[in-house]
């Protein structure tokens, strides 16, 4: 059997609530791994599989240390021939970060399987035991090779880059409207569909290896006739990027472009994303011209890594639009 190591780090996969009816006003990450391998003895059908406890928390707390941590063991792991694949459980609610940055960071062409769920472990028809068996199944199947980090929940393999939480509670919860998903698990196996174009895992550029941190960098939020004081108080307090949520397109209030031009032109990082759920962010050539970089399709918090791990190799606006165009 292919060997499968699971690496916990909380969630409401291992979620633990009052009565077996309460969906909300759970605690997050409250069960050890050893417990979630218990409660599904069929995963040993499909693979070898061992725990590890990284962290037991809910994923809003998932800082840059526990993200670095998790890239740098990942990839200990995987140098290791005896190690076909990896699952890892982890809150919902930042999952597609934490997926993203690892698709940017391992360094191996072996499956890397996040996995969460919507409901508390001791819910009725809670989904994490099914969603922990497939991906399981897909961390041990050969297949998985080679199409970057996964979330695989609700019988849905999903691509890290494109897929967002579209809903609070339904475990239907993944999506990637514009893009779809990369496939299914049907009777234990993975059915891929599609695949994505935009470098990943063995083919990124970036090593985190030895990081303590990243360098910091901040979401502002673009709000109709908004004053600058959001993004201020970011370069105020350190922030060596800046993404800007756009209102679509790179629309933001003009207070925001009055305080990001001169910045710009003193070779301040600031990317255009948007806080439209779909579409590409597109410069227009008055913002070319004043400086600003463009995250297409890349959402916010996804861009707001990407920036994070450019700016460990470099400073120059044009590397680092580059690095938008092909991550
Ligand atoms: N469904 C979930 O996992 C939500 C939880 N608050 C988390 O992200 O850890």
């Amino acid at each position: 059997l292919p060997s499968v190591k699971i690496l916990a780090t909380g969630g409401t996969i291992a979620g633990v609530a009052q009565k077996s009816t309460d969906v909300t006003g759970y605690k997050a990450g409250s069960l050890g791994i050893d417990t979630l391998i218990q409660a599904v003895p069929q995963m040993k059908d499909y693979a070898e599989v061992s725990g590890e406890q990284v962290a037991n928390i809910s994923s809003n707390n998932v800082d840059t240390k526990i993200l670095l941590h998790l890239a740098n063991r990942v990839n200990e792991l995987l140098a290791d021939p005896k190690i076909d694949g990896i699952v890892i459980t982890h809150g919902t609610d930042s999952i597609e970060e934490t997926a993203f940055f690892l698709n940017l960071t391992v360094k191996s062409d072996k499956p890397v399987v996040l996995v969460g769920a919507m409901r508390p472990a001791t819910a009725i028809s809670a989904d994490g035991p099914m969603n922990l068996l497939e991906a399981v199944q897909a961390a041990a199947s050969p297949k998985m090779k080679g199409v970057g980090v996964t979330i695989v929940m609700n019988d849905r393999i999903c691509a890290a880059r494109e897929t967002t939480k579209f809903n609070t509670s339904n475990v239907a919860t993944f999506q990637a409207p514009e893009y779809g998903y990369l496939g299914v698990m049907s009777k234990a196996q993975p059915v891929l569909y599609r695949l994505s174009t935009r470098r990943h895992t063995a083919n990124s550029e970036f090593d985190v290896k030895g990081l303590e941190t990243l360098p910091r960098v901040d979401v502002v939020y673009a709000l109709p006739g908004d004053d600058a004081r959001m993004p201020e108080a970011a370069l105020k307090n350190g922030a060596k990027g800046i993404v800007s949520a756009s209102m679509g397109n790179g629309s933001i209030p003009n207070a925001h472009k009055d305080f990001y031009v001169p910045l710009m032109k003193k070779g301040f990082p600031v990317v255009l994303s948007e806080r439209v759920p779909t579409g590409d962010c597109v410069l227009s050539g008055e913002d070319e011209a004043q400086g600003y970089l463009a995250a297409g399709n890349l959402n916010p918090q996804k861009s707001r890594l990407l920036l994070q791990l450019a700016l460990t190799k470099t400073t120059d606006p044009k590397e680092i639009q580059r690095i938008f165009n092909e991550y």
